[in-house]
C-alpha cells in the first residue's frame, strides 16, 4: 500500500488529500500538522474550513484511509511520498521583506524529513514557491540525509477557494515537474500513478522541475491580469457611460480572450494573487528584469486603485464624509462560498471608511465575528516601508466604530449606505424594499461587486453605484477623486 503523507492541514492540505483519499482507496493518506487545533478541528464535525462539498468526501475517508494527526515525524517517516503544503507567505521583514517569499516553513519542513526519513521518499512542492526552490530544497535534503535517495517534484495546486472539491475532482491540468534523469522520471511516473486514479492521461502534464515552479506563479499572474484589465477598463466605463458587463461580454466572446475571469469587481483578493505575483516581480528584479518587474507591479498597483476608488465613490456620493455615518457591509469574505478573509477587499475598504471615522455594521454568513476585529485590527502592511508592520493598540478606536451582526437586515437597519463586498447568492434575493424602509434617506446601495439589479434597486428609491456601470445623476454630481 502507497502511504502519502502531506505537511500543512490548510485550505491546500486538506482537500487536495482527502479527494486522494477518496479518489485512491488503496492508498493511505495521513494529513499533519503542528497546528493542534486545526488538526482537531479536522477530526471533527465542525471542519476548519468552509468549502462545499469538503464535509462529504471527508466524512467517506476519515478513519479509513485518511488520517488527521500531530505526530508529523511519525507519518512523514512512514510515507512513500511527502507532500509539502505549508504556507509560504510573503516576508515581511530582512531581505526581499514586502516581496519576496517566506521560506522558512519550506526550510524548517524539509530539514525535518532529512532528519526522520530512515527510507527513500518523493518529496512534492505543493505549495506554491519561487522558482529554483526545488534546488534548494534539494541542497537541504541531500546535506542532511544520511545516505538516503529523495527525489523531489513540483506539482503545483491550482484550486480555487469556494470551488475547491470541483476543482480537485475535475481539474483543468495536474502539472508534476521532475528532474530530467531516469530516477526523476521514476518519481514523476509514481506520483503520475496516484492522480491517473481519476484524472484522464492527457491532463496530467509533465514537465522539467523549474517550468513546473514558474507555470504556478505565472497562471496567478496571468489570472489576475485580467481582472486588473477589466477593473481598469471599469473606471473609464463609468467616466464615459459605457457598460462594464457589455464590455466584458463582448470582448470575451473573442474566442482568443474567452468569457472566463472578466467580471468586474471592488478588486481581487485571496492569500496568492498578491503574494505570488509581489513573488514573480522579487524573482525578476533578482534576475535582472526590472521592466518585467515593472509590468507585473502594475496589476497589483490597480488593485489597490481600484479599493481607493470605491472608497472615495462612497465617501464623495454622502456628501464627502461618512462621519459618524452607519454604514452597512455585506460581504467580508474574498470571495463567495468561502470563509477566508486573507487579503480580502472588504479590509481596505473597511479601514479607508473608518479612516473616515464612519460607523460600520457587517454582516457575512461565513466569517466569525472575531476574525473581522482581528483582521481590521492589523495596521495595513506598507510595502515601501516593511518595517513598519504594527498592529493598532487593542484600545484603538476600531472596535467602537465596527459592529458585526447576525444578518443583512440587521446590519441595514438605520444606516445611511450598503457597501457589498462579497457576491454571496444571499445578497441577490434580499428584500431590499424592506431595507429602504428601514435605512436613513438619501439610501445608497455601493456594489462592489454587481450583483443586485440597479434599476430595481432605483425604483425602490436608492441611489445606487455599480462597478463600472452609467452612474446615477447623483453620482455624476459628486465626483469622487480617484
Ligand atoms: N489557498 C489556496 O487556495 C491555494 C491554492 C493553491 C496553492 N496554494 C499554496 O499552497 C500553500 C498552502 O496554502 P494554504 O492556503 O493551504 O495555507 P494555510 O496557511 O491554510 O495552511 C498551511 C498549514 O501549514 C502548517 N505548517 C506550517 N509549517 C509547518 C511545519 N513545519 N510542519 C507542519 N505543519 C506546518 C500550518 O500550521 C498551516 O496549518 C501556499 O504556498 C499557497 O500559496 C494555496
Ligand atoms: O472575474 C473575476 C474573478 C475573480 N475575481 C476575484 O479574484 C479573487 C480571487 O478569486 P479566485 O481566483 O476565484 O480564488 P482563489 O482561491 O484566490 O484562486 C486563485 O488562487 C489560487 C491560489 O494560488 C489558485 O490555485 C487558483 O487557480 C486561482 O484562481 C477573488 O477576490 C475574486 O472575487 C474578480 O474580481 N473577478
Amino acid at each position: 500500500m502507497v502511504k502519502i503523507c502531506c505537511i500543512g492541514a490548510g485550505y491546500v492540505g486538506g482537500p487536495t488529500m482527502a479527494v486522494i483519499a477518496l479518489k485512491c482507496p488503496s492508498v493511505q493518506v495521513a494529513v499533519v500538522d503542528i497546528a493542534q487545533k486545526r488538526i482537531e478541528a479536522w477530526n471533527s464535525d465542525k471542519l476548519p474550513i468552509y468549502e462545499p462539498g469538503l464535509d462529504d468526501v471527508v466524512k467517506q475517508c476519515r478513519g479509513k484511509n485518511l488520517f488527521f494527526s500531530t505526530e508529523v515525524e511519525k507519518h512523514v517517516a512512514e510515507a512513500d511520498i511527502v507532500f509539502v503544503s505549508v504556507n509560504t507567505p510573503t516576508k515581511t521583514t530582512g531581505l526581499g521583506a514586502g516581496k519576496a517569499a517566506d521560506l522558512t516553513y519550506w526550510e524548517s519542513a524539509a530539514r525535518m524529513i532529512a532528519d526522520v526519513s530512515k527510507s527513500s521518499k518523493i518529496v512534492v512542492e505543493k505549495s506554491t514557491v519561487p522558482v529554483k526552490t526545488a534546488e534548494a530544497i534539494e541542497k537541504i535534503l541531500t546535506h542532511n540525509s544520511k545516505g538516503i535517495k529523495f527525489q523531489i517534484l513540483s506539482n503545483p495546486e491550482f484550486l480555487a477557494e469556494g470551488t475547491a472539491i470541483q476543482d480537485l475532482f475535475n481539474p483543468d491540468r495536474v502539472l508534476i515537474g521532475g528532474r530530467e534523469t531516469p530516477e526523476g522520471q521514476n518519481a514523476i511516473k509514481a506520483l503520475k500513478d496516484v492522480y491517473a486514479h481519476w484524472v484522464p492521461e492527457d491532463r496530467i502534464l509533465t514537465t522539467n522541475l523549474w517550468s513546473a515552479e514558474l507555470s504556478k506563479l505565472a497562471a496567478n499572474a496571468f489570472l489576475a491580469q485580467r481582472i486588473s484589465s477589466v477593473n481598469a477598463m471599469s473606471a473609464l466605463c463609468e467616466a464615459t457611460g459605457a457598460n462594464v458587463i457589455e464590455v466584458s461580454y463582448a470582448v470575451g466572446k473573442d474566442t482568443r480572450i474567452g468569457p472566463k475571469f472578466l467580471n468586474a469587481s471592488v478588486g481581487f483578493g485571496g492569500s496568492c494573487f498578491q503574494k505570488d505575483i509581489l513573488n514573480l516581480v522579487y524573482i525578476c528584479e533578482c534576475n535582472g528584469l526590472p521592466e518585467v518587474a515593472e509590468y507585473w507591479k502594475q496589476v497589483i498597483k490597480i488593485n489597490d486603485y481600484q479599493k481607493n476608488r470605491f472608497v472615495n465613490r462612497v465617501v464623495a456620493s454622502m456628501f464627502n464624509t461618512v462621519a459618524k455615518k452607519k454604514i452597512a457591509i455585506l460581504g467580508f469574505a474574498f470571495k463567495k462560498d468561502t470563509g477566508d478573509t486573507r487579503e480580502t477587499p472588504a479590509i481596505d475598504v473597511c479601514k479607508g471608511l473608518l479612516g473616515d471615522k464612519a460607523e460600520l455594521s457587517i454582516y457575512d454568513p461565513q466569517v466569525t465575528e472575531d476574525q473581522i476585529h482581528k483582521d481590521l485590527a492589523l495596521s495595513k502592511f506598507d510595502w515601501d516601508h516593511p518595517l513598519h508592520l504594527q498592529p493598532m493598540s487593542a484600545s484603538s478606536s476600531t472596535e467602537k466604530q465596527v459592529t458585526v451582526v447576525g444578518d443583512a437586515y440587521e446590519a441595514a437597519k438605520g444606516a445611511h449606505g450598503l457597501c457589498i463586498m462579497t457576491e454571496w447568492d444571499e445578497f441577490k434575493t434580499l428584500d431590499y424594499k424592506k431595507i429602504f424602509d428601514n435605512m436613513q434617506k438619501p439610501a445608497f446601495v455601493f456594489d462592489g461587486r454587481n450583483v443586485v439589479n440597479a434599476d430595481q434597486l432605483r425604483e425602490i428609491g436608492f441611489i445606487v453605484f455599480s462597478i463600472g456601470k452609467p452612474l446615477d445623476a447623483w453620482l455624476k454630481d459628486m465626483p469622487a477623486v480617484a
